[in-house]
């Protein structure tokens, strides 16, 4: 394990290290030298006098990293004193993608040495990086210290690194790390994923025979093909039903009804594998598009605007501002995905929503709570769905009445489907 660091190590003089002391403001970046800097310190504005030590996950295999540190942060929580406080952190190359390795930063105010001998465990038995962080002189300057193991089991300091301060980045760190990742743009890369999963999540092989048995979908539909978008209980069900009466039109939706006695297993995954099985079944519902588009139009309950903008919304970290700017890849359409003739979102203040939400009174999925209880991450879903594109959505007031809705909708796709 310390030739696999040390090989490591040399790089990590190129990564920056970023810090989420709070979701309102920016991280704090640092880097590391091997001599001190002039400049002020890091932490000086944010670290008292805790103990800090920071653990990244060191997996090669994206599958295992992402398992491993889906589930670090629970374990992290149940084995640490209270006093101990868990940021998230990720070390990155600012500008490249792919290069981030997650972590978590703790600053422990306990007076024990319970968070020394958890992580001396972790680093002992699991796939992690282990670093100290302690601040000497009468400059109180910053250092990190990487652990290692001993072939007797004890852990000393390998390396030492002065703490620098580092430039804030173009780009957030969490958005760099989206595709193939949060979002998957082709069949293929999300298949590979629950490819890889068969052997630890034994559900995907049903879901692969499925989706290895989906019909194929044509570039064009015979009929119009519109999706319904939205947050939970902006009315997509009730307009896609009304809708599918009035059109005379066939309702599907995504992920569709085949893949239902799977979907409470994947949204327990962590994101690379649960955004797979969305993405899969997207392709699933293009196939039945493609067949139902035949004889009549299709009506859509939800498609790729939800997989991509809850995905994009879930990984974002920190502020509005910290999603990619419109125009950005992340929000293209997947080359080989059914385009829809029309996606309308059903937009509603969020009063009126929540009004509806206990109104329906049904149980909610764990993003449902989120929504509720994290206003920035309901307006980051929302100006996700704005900016996806290839076709872009067109916003509808969903406020009105559901007939006053459905004329409105009508009224749309006679103009933009010419139906
Ligand atoms: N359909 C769909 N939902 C997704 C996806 N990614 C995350 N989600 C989340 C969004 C919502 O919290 C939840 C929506 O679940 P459903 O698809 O059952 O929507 P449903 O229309 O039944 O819920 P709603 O009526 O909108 O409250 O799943 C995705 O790719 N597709
Ligand atoms: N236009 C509307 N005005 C008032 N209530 C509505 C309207 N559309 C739907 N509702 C009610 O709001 C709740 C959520 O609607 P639903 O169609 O289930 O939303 P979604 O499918 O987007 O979650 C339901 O109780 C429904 O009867």
């Amino acid at each position: 394990m310390a030739r696999r660091m040390m090989s490591r190590l040399g790089q990590w003089s190129s990564y920056v290290f970023a810090v989420d002391f709070d979701t309102n403001s920016d991280p704090i970046y640092f880097a590391l030298a091997s001599k001190q800097s002039e400049r002020p310190q890091v932490f000086r504005n944010v670290l008292a006098d805790e103990k800090c030590y920071s653990l990244h996950v060191q997996s090669d295999d994206k599958i295992e990293r992402a398992k491993f540190y889906g589930g670090l942060k629970k374990k992290l929580s149940k084995e640490l004193p209270p006093e101990c406080t868990i940021l998230e952190m990720s070390i990155f190359q600012p500008n490249v993608k792919d290069s981030v390795i997650k972590g978590y930063f703790l600053k422990d105010a306990s007076k024990s040495s319970a968070t020394e001998r958890v992580l001396g465990e972790l680093l002992r038995n699991d796939p992690v990086y282990v670093c100290s962080y302690l601040c000497g002189g009468e400059d109180r300057q910053w250092s990190q210290h990487l652990w290692s193991n001993t072939e007797d089991g004890w852990v000393e300091v390998l390396e030492k690194y002065c703490v620098v301060p580092a430039e804030k980045p173009v780009h957030h760190p969490s958005t760099l790390s989206i595709i193939n990742y949060d979002v998957f743009y082709s069949f293929e890369d999300a298949y590979k994923v629950l490819q890889q999963c068969v052997d630890i999540i034994p559900e995907s092989k049903a879901v692969l025979e499925l989706v290895d048995q989906r019909l194929e979908s044509k570039e064009k539909t015979d009929f119009p093909v519109i999706v319904i978008e939205g947050l939970d209980a902006t009315g997509k069900t009730t307009l896609t039903e009304s809708l599918t009466e009035a059109l005379g039109a066939t309702l599907l939706k995504s992920p569709p009804q085949c893949l239902s006695p799977w979907r409470a297993r994947f949204d327990t995954e962590p994101p690379l594998i649960r955004r797979a099985f969305y993405a899969l079944g997207n392709y699933l519902t293009a196939g039945q598009i493609g067949q139902e588009a035949r004889q009549a139009p299709v009506i859509v309950d939800r498609y790729w605007h939800s997989t991509a903008a809850y995905a994009i919304a879930t990984a974002v970290g920190g502020k509005l501002g910290n999603l990619p700017q419109a125009g950005s890849e992340v929000y293209g359409w997947p080359g080989d995905l059914l385009r829809p003739s029309l996606v309308l979102m059903l937009s509603l203040s969020s009063q009126e929503r929540m009004r509806r939400l206990q109104v329906r009174g049904q149980d909610k999925t764990m993003e449902e709570e989120e929504l509720e209880a994290n206003h920035l991450f309901r307006q980051k879903v929302e100006e996700a769905y704005q900016r996806i594109e290839g076709p872009a959505c067109i916003t509808v007031d969903a406020s009105p009445s559901p007939d006053q809705v459905l004329q409105q909708v009508l009224l749309l796709i006679r103009e933009k489907c010419h139906l």
